[in-house]
Formats: C-alpha cells, sequence, structure tokens
C-alpha cells in the first residue's frame, strides 16, 4: 500500500513530522510559499497540517484533488474555506484545547503590559533615559475585567486574572448562569460590560455577530479611561476608531496581538499611537502550546489518513462502518435545523429539544443530536463539530433534551428541534424525500416544504397580494438571483414565511431594504 502524503506548509514544531513518519505518512515541511507556489503542490497531497499562514482559498482547494483532510494546529480556522472544503469531503480538524492556556495568560500579560506600560518604559529606559515620572500605572487589584467571550480561553482568563484579585464580568450569549456561578463571574450584557469594565478582553472567533463588536459607537459609549485586549481575532475592534478614541483619552490603553489585516502595513493607523501596544499574533507562541497542537495535529491527520479515525472534525461526525450509510442523511437534516434555529432565535438559548418521531426514532440518537448541537453552536465558535458539540453543550450549561415518539405522524420521519427562547419555544422540523434527501416541513409552527442550502432569505410578513411581487423587484435591482422560492402561511391573511434561496450572500443593506417593505415583520439572511 502506498503511504499517505502529507504536506506541512506552516512553521510547526519538529515533532509534527516525526510523528507522520513514525505513523506511516510520507511528509514533507514546505514553509513559507506564495498561493500560486501552493497550488503548483497541493494536487500530490492527501493531508496538509496548517497554522495560520496558510490560506485554504477555494482555489487552493480546487488544486487539491487527492486532498483529504486538513488540520490546523491551532484553534481559529478562518483561514480554510470550511464550506467549501466540506463540499469537497474535505475533513478539517483542529487542536481546539492545545494553546488555550498559553493564549489566556498572554491576554494577562498584554493586560499587566497595559496597567504598568512596561513596554513604552522599556524602550526609552533602554534608549538611555529615566523617565520614571512619566509612567505611573494602576493597580489590577479590585479592577473589574469585562470579558467578551466565556469559552475555553475566555474562562482561563477569567480564572488567572481572579487571582489578580480582579473582578470578572462576562458577556456571552451561550454563557449561562449556572456556569457564570461556577466560574465565579457575573454575567452581563455587552453594554453593561462596556460601562462598567476597566479592561476589557476578547475571546470570540470572528462571526457575522462578533465583527466589529467594539464599534467606534460602544467605544465611544464605553467607560472613560477603558482599557482594552484582543488576543483573539482582527477585525473584532474597529481599528480607526480605537485610535481616534486613544488619542481623546476616552480609551486609555489598547494591546493586539491581531489586526483586521495581518501583518499589518508598517503605516498601520495605531502604530505610534500613546497608550497602544501590540505582539505579532502571538498569543499561542510558547514552547509547550506549540508543541501540544503540533503533535495533536499530526497524531489527528495520520489517524484518520491511515485508520480512517476521526478526531476533533469541524465537519464529519464519528460513525461506526454499519450505522454510517443509514445515519449520513439524518445528520445532515439535523445539522441544517440546529443551524435553522440557532441563526432564527436570539437573547439567552438555555434549552434545546430534539424531537424524532417514525423511523427516526428507532436510529441511534447521539450523531442526530450531535448534528443538531453542532449546526446549533457553530454561529458561537470555531471549535465545535459533531463530536463534540454535546460535550461543549453541557460544560455550559445548556439543557439538551432527546425525545423519541414511536407514533408516525404526517411524515413516516421527522426530527424536530425546539429551542426556549424568552418570546416562548420555536422550533423548526423536516423529513427526509426517499429516505435520503432533507427537507424542512415546518418552521415556527407553519408548514412549509423547502430544502436548506447556500445562501437564503427568510422573510415573515402579512400575508397580503402584490408581497411576493415586491421581493422580487427588490432582489432583482440588487442583482440578485432566486433559486428556489417556498411559501407557507398560518392561514389566508395571516403571518405568513418566505423562504428563498439565492445565487449570492445577502448583505445588511438589502436585508434592511426589505425590512421596509409593506407587510414585512421579519427579515433575516440564512447561510448552511
Ligand atoms: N491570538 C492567538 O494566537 C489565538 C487566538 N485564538 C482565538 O481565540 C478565539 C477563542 O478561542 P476559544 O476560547 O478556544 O474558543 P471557544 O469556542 O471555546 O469560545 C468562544 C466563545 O465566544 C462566545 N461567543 C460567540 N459569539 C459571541 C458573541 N457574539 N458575543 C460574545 N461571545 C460570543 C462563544 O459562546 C464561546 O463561549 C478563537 O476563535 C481564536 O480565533 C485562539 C488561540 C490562539
Ligand atoms: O498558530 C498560531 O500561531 C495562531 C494560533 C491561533 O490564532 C489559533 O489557534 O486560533
Amino acid at each position: 500500500m502506498t503511504k499517505p502524503k502529507v504536506l506541512i506548509s506552516d512553521k510547526m514544531d519538529p515533532n509534527a513530522a516525526k510523528i507522520f513518519a513514525e505513523r506511516g505518512c510520507d511528509v514533507d515541511v514546505i514553509t513559507g510559499k506564495t498561493p500560486e507556489e501552493l497550488k503548483a503542490i497541493i494536487g500530490q497531497y492527501d493531508g496538509l497540517a496548517i497554522r495560520s499562514a496558510t490560506k485554504v482559498t477555494k482555489e487552493i482547494l480546487d488544486a487539491a484533488p487527492n486532498l483529504k483532510v486538513i488540520g490546523r494546529a491551532g484553534i481559529g480556522v478562518d483561514n480554510v474555506d470550511i464550506p467549501y472544503a466540506s463540499s469537497k469531503g474535505v475533513v478539517v480538524m483542529n487542536t481546539p484545547f492545545g494553546n488555550s492556556i498559553t493564549t489566556a495568560e498572554h491576554a494577562i500579560a498584554m493586560i499587566m503590559a497595559l496597567a504598568r506600560q512596561i513596554p513604552e518604559a522599556d524602550r526609552r529606559t533602554q534608549a538611555g533615559e529615566w523617565p520614571k515620572n512619566d509612567f505611573m500605572g494602576i493597580e489590577v487589584t479590585g479592577k473589574t475585567l469585562g470579558l467578551i467571550g466565556a469559552g475555553n480561553i475566555g474562562s482561563i482568563v477569567a480564572s488567572r486574572a481572579q487571582g489578580l484579585k480582579m473582578k470578572v464580568i462576562a458577556y456571552d450569549p451561550f454563557l449561562t448562569e449556572d456556569r457564570a456561578i461556577e466560574m465565579g463571574i457575573e454575567k452581563v450584557d455587552l453594554d453593561t460590560l462596556l460601562s462598567r469594565a476597566d479592561f476589557v478582553s476578547l475571546h470570540t472567533p470572528l462571526t457575522d455577530q462578533t465583527r466589529n463588536i467594539l464599534s467606534r459607537e460602544r467605544l465611544e459609549n464605553a467607560k472613560p479611561g477603558i482599557r482594552i485586549v484582543n488576543c483573539a481575532r482582527g477585525g473584532l475592534i474597529d481599528e480607526v476608531a480605537l485610535k481616534d478614541l486613544l488619542l481623546s483619552g476616552q480609551v486609555a490603553g489598547a494591546a493586539l496581538d491581531v489586526f483586521e489585516k495581518e501583518p499589518p502595513a508598517p503605516d498601520h493607523p495605531l502604530f505610534g499611537t500613546p497608550g497602544f501596544i501590540c505582539t505579532p499574533h502571538l498569543g499561542a507562541s510558547t514552547t509547550e502550546a506549540q508543541v501540544n497542537v503540533a503533535l495533536q495535529v499530526a497524531e489527528q491527520i495520520s489517524d484518520f489518513l491511515v485508520n480512517g479515525g476521526v478526531t476533533n472534525a469541524l465537519n464529519m461526525p464519528s460513525l461506526s462502518a454499519e450505522e454510517a450509510p443509514k445515519l449520513k442523511p439524518y445528520m445532515a437534516l439535523a445539522e441544517k435545523l440546529g443551524s435553522l434555529v440557532g441563526q432564527l432565535s436570539h437573547g439567552n438559548l438555555e434549552k434545546i429539544s430534539i424531537e424524532r418521531e417514525g423511523a427516526a426514532a428507532s436510529l441511534n440518537g447521539k450523531p442526530i443530536t450531535g448534528a443538531v448541537l453542532a449546526g446549533f453552536m457553530r454561529r458561537y465558535s470555531d471549535s465545535v463539530n459533531m463530536v463534540n458539540a454535546p460535550y461543549l453543550a453541557r460544560e455550559r450549561g445548556l439543557d439538551v433534551r432527546e425525545v423519541r415518539h414511536d407514533r408516525e405522524g404526517v411524515y413516516h420521519t421527522l426530527v424536530r428541534v425546539t429551542v426556549e427562547t424568552s418570546q416562548g419555544p420555536r422550533s423548526v422540523a423536516g423529513t427526509l424525500f426517499g429516505d435520503a434527501a432533507p427537507r424542512l416541513v415546518e418552521i415556527f409552527g407553519i408548514g412549509i416544504e423547502a430544502d436548506l442550502a447556500g445562501h437564503m432569505l427568510y422573510i415573515v410578513n402579512e400575508d397580503a397580494p402584490g408581497f411576493i411581487g415586491r421581493i422580487g423587484t427588490l432582489l432583482g435591482q440588487a442583482g440578485i438571483n432566486i433559486g428556489t422560492f417556498h411559501l407557507g402561511r398560518r392561514q389566508a391573511g395571516g403571518e405568513a414565511v418566505l423562504l428563498l434561496s439565492v445565487d449570492q450572500p445577502i448583505n445588511e443593506e438589502l436585508v434592511q431594504q426589505a425590512a421596509k417593505i409593506e407587510g414585512v415583520k421579519m427579515v433575516k439572511a440564512l447561510e448552511f
């Protein structure tokens, strides 16, 4: 049997190459390639091990007919086009915990560096000055640290900050009250956090919800003299606004490990701004973390290529060989339903129930539940997958109920997902056509039949003549082609839902325009 070939395309601890060789793979370490150079060689490899420098785009994936698995030695996978990799059948894995402690420690180092202005004091002292009177720091003891994102890294930062006698508050829609109590922190909304925090530290992935979460407006309204640390992802903060507010004194200090564009241009507006310090995406750069993630990624990739084992995959469930063919379409359905209900529900979502009815009731429910939870939580975390979703849900105190009804309803098989929201329960349901093709059949109590795929637009409106024409015209004028069109309504003249699939993503501006059309109650762009 020929050995699987693996490329390590980013700088990684040498133990990774050793593990690949020991586990039966041929490995090449070729780092620093341009996208064009990578495209020219990627075709020969079955596996690709990366950190953050390699961007695995559509073009790279199209040039990689043999590629079966991509392993990210780290957490964030925003450098991989996961939907496209999935469409090509390429498994994407990460190493969700290997660098969390290290990154949390970097955030704490940034807090201390800001509090005592260590980089600037160091620079001037080494330049021959003795500027003892220019650096009046602050104590962190007794100060309030506001965490935006309290997952793996955020919760480690919380415990370290508590050791420094800081009071920790957090904004994280997925943090339950119980988990917050367990962590000894206070759960607050974002505005409260910004009005109370002396230091803010960001620990979320970059998603549509978190992009620009520290916008100019939010920074302007934050507690005067706030200090900000970002060791998560560039794009979470408005960098230009940050400079203006550092200059005005509204923000007393900012420490960035990550930038919207990396590496930042040499004339980046923040460079040289008083109170600003930065590091070149060093959050995960310790010997310990790099050994952890390199070993882990090499073990995971070789296990997959040599034995078919799946660990920490972001786009694939773990399954036995016999169950796989029967369960696969159910898992595709379940993930879509979880994703739909997650995209359409807001606020504190603490309870989710997954009901299986008819033929679905007799199947192994675990992978179906895992798939629902993975779809539901994907917008909150880069690290969630069908395997770890139930564990993460439990850890975060999400109450997950699984219910089986052996009876058969209108459909011979049905999966229903319900979340409890502050406005009451919200449920969506789907079936399999021909035991293979997932179809949505009900959304918030309204019957509708639709395939959930690609870019979609969801509209709730008052059922009235001429409405569909107005939506069609709006999309047509925006140059957006409609693929499929699905309608459902409670009763004639009552509340109706419209679900459209379109050929390109729908931007926020168009969503706002659609929301202004007469009769529209709610509009949401969806992605599957
Ligand atoms: N600077 C560096 O070198 C490193 C950076 N990272 C970044 O740190 C991020 C966090 O990593 P982990 O803690 O392991 O991830 P995680 O998935 O355990 O935690 C992320 C948390 O963010 C929360 N969240 C999601 N959307 C939110 C929103 N709109 N508002 C507030 N909170 C929200 C989630 O509920 C979750 O609790 C990663 O996504 C990665 O981008 C990770 C490792 C190293
Ligand atoms: O590999 C690195 O140095 C970056 C780590 C990181 O950003 C991540 O794991 O998300």
